[in-house]
C-alpha cells in the first residue's frame, strides 16, 4: 500500500468565465521513503493537485477522484475534525514564499511551540526544548537566541528553514515542497535542497517536491511525474526521465535546459508544442 495514492484527480474552478478545468484525471502515488517530483510549467496543476489533497482549495473548486487515500485512510470522506488530525501533522506542506507563510506578529519561537501544542500537548519547558532542538536541526545558528526573533528579522532562506522546521516538527509521514527554493537566490537554493533531502532521508518520510526546474528533479526525485495543462504527460524514475525521456512534452522540457542547448538560441516548450502534438 502507498503512503498517498490518488486516482483520476480531477479539480474544477467556478469562475466569472465559467467553469475551469485545472486538473483532468491524474494519479499520484508515493511511498514512505521516497522522493517523488512533480515538474510542468507554471498552471499545469501542480499545486492544484497537492492542495486538493490537503483540503486547502476554495470552496469555488468542484474536486472528484476515484481514489484518495493516505495511508489507507479516505482523504475524500474526513471529517473536519478528522482532516486536522492528519493535515499539519501526518502531512504537512510548505511553499514557496516563507516570509509570507509565516505570521509577521508573532515570534518565530511562538509559531512554532504553537504547532507543537496543537499537534502534539507540548508545552511550555519541553516545548522550548524542541523547538530549539529542531530549529538546530534544520541549520538555524544560534537557535535559543532565535527564538525572540520576529520573520522580518531573518533572511529569505532562514525563514524558510523555519518554515522547514514547521513542517516536520511534528515528524509528518508525507511532506509536501511546493517549490520550496523558487523564492530564495541561487547559492540558498541549494543548502535548502540539501536539508530537504537530508532531513528526508534522515526519517524515512515520503516528500512531494513540486517544481517548475528539471535541475531540482535531477538533485532530489527518485520517480518524476510530468505535468502540462492538467494532465500527466509522462511518469518515469529519474535515470530513466533524463536518459530516455518518452513523451514529447518531456523531450521539450528537457531540451530547453541552458546545458542541453545547441544552437545560438535556447529551445522552448512552444517550439515543440505543434511537432510533438501536445
Ligand atoms: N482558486 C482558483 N480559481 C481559479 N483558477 C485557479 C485557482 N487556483 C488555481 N487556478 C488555476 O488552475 C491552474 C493550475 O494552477 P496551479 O497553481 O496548480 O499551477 P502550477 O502548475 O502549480 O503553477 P505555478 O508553478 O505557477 O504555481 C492555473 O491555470 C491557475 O490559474
Amino acid at each position: 500500500m502507498s503512503l498517498l495514492e490518488i486516482r483520476n484527480l480531477k479539480v474544477e474552478f467556478d469562475t466569472a468565465k465559467g467553469p475551469f478545468k485545472a486538473l483532468d484525471g491524474v494519479d499520484y502515488a508515493v511511498d514512505a521513503g521516497e522522493v517523488l517530483a512533480i515538474v510542468g510549467e507554471s498552471g499545469s496543476g501542480k499545486s492544484v493537485a497537492m492542495l486538493a489533497t490537503m483540503g486547502l482549495l476554495p470552496n469555488t473548486a468542484t474536486i472528484t477522484a476515484d481514489k484518495m487515500e493516505f495511508e489507507g485512510l479516505d482523504l475524500r470522506t474526513l471529517s473536519a475534525k478528522e482532516r486536522r488530525r492528519v493535515i499539519g501533522k501526518d502531512i504537512s506542506m510548505i511553499f514557496q514564499e516563507p516570509i509570507a507563510s509565516l505570521n509577521p506578529c508573532f515570534t518565530v519561537g511562538f509559531q512554532l511551540s504553537e504547532t507543537l501544542k496543537t499537534h502534539m500537548g507540548l508545552k511550555g519547558r519541553k516545548a522550548r526544548d524542541r523547538v530549539v532542538e529542531i530549529l538546530t536541526s534544520v541549520g538555524i545558528p544560534n537557535p535559543a537566541e532565535r527564538l525572540s526573533a520576529f520573520p522580518h528579522q531573518m533572511s529569505g532562506g532562514q525563514c524558510q528553514r523555519v518554515m522547514i522546521a514547521m513542517a516536520i516538527a511534528c515528524a509528518p509521514k508525507l511532506l509536501i515542497a511546493d517549490e520550496p527554493t523558487t523564492a530564495l537566490d541561487v547559492t540558498i537554493q541549494k543548502q535548502i535542497l540539501d536539508l530537504l533531502v537530508k532531513l528526508q532521508q534522515d526519517s524515512g518520510m515520503g516528500l512531494i517536491m513540486i517544481t517548475h526546474d528539471m535541475g531540482v528533479v535531477a538533485e532530489t526525485a527518485d520517480r518524476v511525474i510530468v505535468q502540462y495543462k492538467g494532465r500527466k504527460m509522462e511518469e518515469a524514475d529519474v535515470l530513466s526521465l533524463f536518459e530516455n525521456p518518452k513523451n514529447p512534452y518531456t523531450k521539450a522540457l528537457l531540451s530547453a535546459l541552458p546545458e542541453n542547448a545547441t544552437g545560438d538560441r535556447l529551445p522552448t516548450v512552444s517550439d515543440f508544442a505543434e511537432a510533438g502534438g501536445f
